[in-house]
């Protein structure tokens, strides 16, 4: 590129980021409670740690004491160190959780808890996983409403008050039944019927918007079913994928609530978590949007348990539904199009149907090797 142009484009990008610079500012004063760094001179804006300030990203997960939490705590404490990483929940925490690093409660819904929280922890990123889930939010609707929806406009205003990087996870819930579903890209028809993908399909929008509005460092993954060995689901459509390992291994046999044929998308969870912090260190300049959908494989019911029969021959599945999850599991995409994450971050998954029954078999303690010898 010719000089000149390069030095016009340069001046051009300046110019139009001070003056987004001085929008958001001018935008800001009255959005939030009490004094707040918008309204002080530029120079004083000293309560937020940025990145350029610490070696480590100083990272706290609300909601951690759910299904997917703990496990995020201890990769990021891997990585970035056991006390850079804060769980924080409403609920009491085991002994071996308590023990295994920092643990603080924190109310989503407590705008001044979560504000003190990220000073006094001087927080940089901030993982946003409490929620109520599909099936447990179709039974409470009000209290799902308040923490998916409330709470989440606490997060984006404490996270853009204190300049955080912040990931929000988005569900495949977040379509509907008139969403194409198979498969489902990043961008079409969303129109959920439950109130925890409307919640989601809110929180994406809230999130590109405080991001294009006000410079949000916003990240969000559409996570499929997550399938976890050492946690337990928290009241969802997926939970199925989870429970008939528990109950193939322990009884031989499982009573689906979702009929045979039902295909959903699904990821075992040391991708989902991996997925998770490859999205939060992708540079800004790699993503060509803030919500993405990742995927690893599709199975119905049938389809898993055939793949546990391999390794669990007298293993039996019998169908009892539920008619909440089915007709939530029957809105939902059947395949999941994450073309865009693998092509923009490099995303790929690690583990497909046979190593997820595997992994999840030798975990609770079936010594796949032996059955498949016999
Ligand atoms: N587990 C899955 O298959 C999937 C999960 N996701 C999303 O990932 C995130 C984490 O999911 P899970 O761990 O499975 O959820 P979970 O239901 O197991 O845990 C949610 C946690 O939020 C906490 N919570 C509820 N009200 C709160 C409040 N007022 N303040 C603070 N915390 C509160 C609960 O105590 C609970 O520990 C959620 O946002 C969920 O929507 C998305 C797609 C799939
Ligand atoms: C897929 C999800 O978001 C969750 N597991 C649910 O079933 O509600």
């Amino acid at each position: 590129m010719p000089v000149v142009i390069r030095t016009l484009r340069q001046t051009v990008c300046q110019v139009l980021q001070s003056t987004a610079c001085r929008c958001r500012k001018a935008a800001l004063p009255g959005l939030f409670p009490g004094p707040s760094p918008w309204q002080l001179p530029a120079d004083a804006n000293f309560h937020s740690a940025s990145f350029s300030e610490t070696d480590q990203p100083r990272v706290l997960i609300t909601g951690g004491l759910g299904q997917l939490g703990v496990g995020l705590a201890n990769f990021l404490r891997k990585r970035f160190g056991k006390d850079n990483v804060i769980l924080s929940d409403i609920r009491k925490p085991s002994d071996h959780i308590f023990r295994s690093g920092p643990f603080i409660y924190s109310d989503i819904l407590d705008y001044k808890n979560l504000r003190e929280t990220v000073v006094n922890h001087r927080i940089t990123w901030l993982l946003h996983y409490s929620a109520l889930l599909s099936a447990v939010g179709e039974a409470n609707v009000s209290l799902a409403r308040a923490v998916n929806i409330t709470g989440l406009h606490n997060i984006l205003d404490v996270a853009t008050e204190h300049n955080l990087r912040l990931f929000v996870p988005s569900t495949i819930g977040a379509f509907g039944p008139t969403s194409p579903r198979d498969p489902t890209p990043d961008l079409c028809t969303q129109r959920p019927r439950t109130i925890y993908g409307v919640s989601k399909v809110h929180a994406e929008l809230m999130g590109e918007y405080y991001h294009y509005r006000y410079g949000l460092d916003f990240r969000c993954l559409r996570y499929p079913g997550i399938i976890s060995a050492d946690s337990q689901p928290g009241g969802g459509t997926t939970d199925y994928a989870v429970q008939i390992f528990h109950d193939a291994v322990k009884n031989g046999k499982f009573e689906c609530n979702l009929k045979a044929n039902t295909r959903l998308p699904m990821m075992y969870i040391d991708d989902c978590i991996r997925a998770t912090l490859e999205v939060m260190e992708a540079p800004a300049e790699s993503l060509s949007m803030r919500t993405y959908n990742v995927n690893a494989m599709s199975f119905s019911p049938e389809e898993l348990a055939q793949e546990v029969l391999k390794h669990v021959p007298e293993f039996q599945i019998t169908y009892n539904v539920d008619s909440v999850r089915q007709a939530i599991a029957d809105s939902w995409p059947m395949n999941f199009d994450d073309s865009n994450a693998r092509k923009d971050w490099r995303w790929k998954h690690d583990f497909d149907l046979p190593e997820l029954v595997t992994t999840m078999l030798n975990f609770h303690g079936f010594d796949t090797r032996v059955a498949q010898a016999n």
